[in-house]
């Protein structure tokens, strides 16, 4: 999906680059449940159950604007089967998205990323997928060691930066967004 898909306001979005890939390593082909920490606009959540039609998601977001756009998108795009969750994550959730969810996605995390790595590792079955959207240095560092901690085997991180053709002046230049890190993991199956 395009990122003007999207209804968008003050709120940062995940890009589609950087959401193309993420969603391919959150491979959701054979998954029923997602389960979309800080979910902004809701894109990620909402592209997610647009693309796999049995899967269900919960988005939980802190942010009255954020969670005020969720909505709005789900309502675009008809997607009943999205769980908008207000509060700060790590917080409990109900059945099936508490100890069955098939993958888990943090795009924000708010000073909480080491209790969120380890909330998403009881939230996750065996096998789940995580995967962690971050800008700064020191957040990949504290992920990767609370990744240790939990457990998760073989993190695989990228670093991604896109640009793209803009107007300047008479002319055009590549715009850049910010470089983002991807990082993905599975839970042990046991
Ligand atoms: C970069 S934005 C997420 C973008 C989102 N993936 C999208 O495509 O729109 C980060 C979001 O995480 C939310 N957030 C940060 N920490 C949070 C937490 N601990 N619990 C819930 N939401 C949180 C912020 O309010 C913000 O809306």
């Amino acid at each position: 999906m395009k990122d003007e898909d999207f209804i968008r306001g003050a709120v940062p979005m995940t890009k589609r680059e950087v959401r193309q890939i993420a969603l391919e390593r959150l491979d959701l082909a054979q998954a029923q449940v997602m389960v979309d920490v800080g979910a902004g606009t809701g894109s990620v959540a909402v592209e997610a159950a647009c693309r796999y039609p049995a899967l269900k998601v919960a988005a939980i977001e802190r942010n009255a604007e954020a969670l005020d756009l969720i909505r709005r998108n789900c309502d675009k795009f008809r997607l009943g089967r999205v769980q908008v969750v207000e509060g700060v994550a790590p917080l409990p959730l109900p059945l099936p998205f508490a100890g069955q969810a098939d993958a888990v996605f943090v795009g924000g995390s708010g000073g909480n990323l080491q209790q969120i790595i380890l909330w998403a590792g009881d939230l996750l079955a065996p096998g789940g997928r995580l995967v962690i959207n971050l800008i700064l240095l020191e957040n990949l560092n504290e992920a990767l060691k609370s990744l240790t901690l939990r457990g998760f085997s073989r993190p695989d991180c990228i670093q991604i930066q896109v640009s793209s053709l803009a107007r300047l002046g008479n002319g055009h230049y590549f715009k850049p967004n910010n470089p983002a890190f991807i990082l993905s993991c599975q839970k042990e199956k046991v």
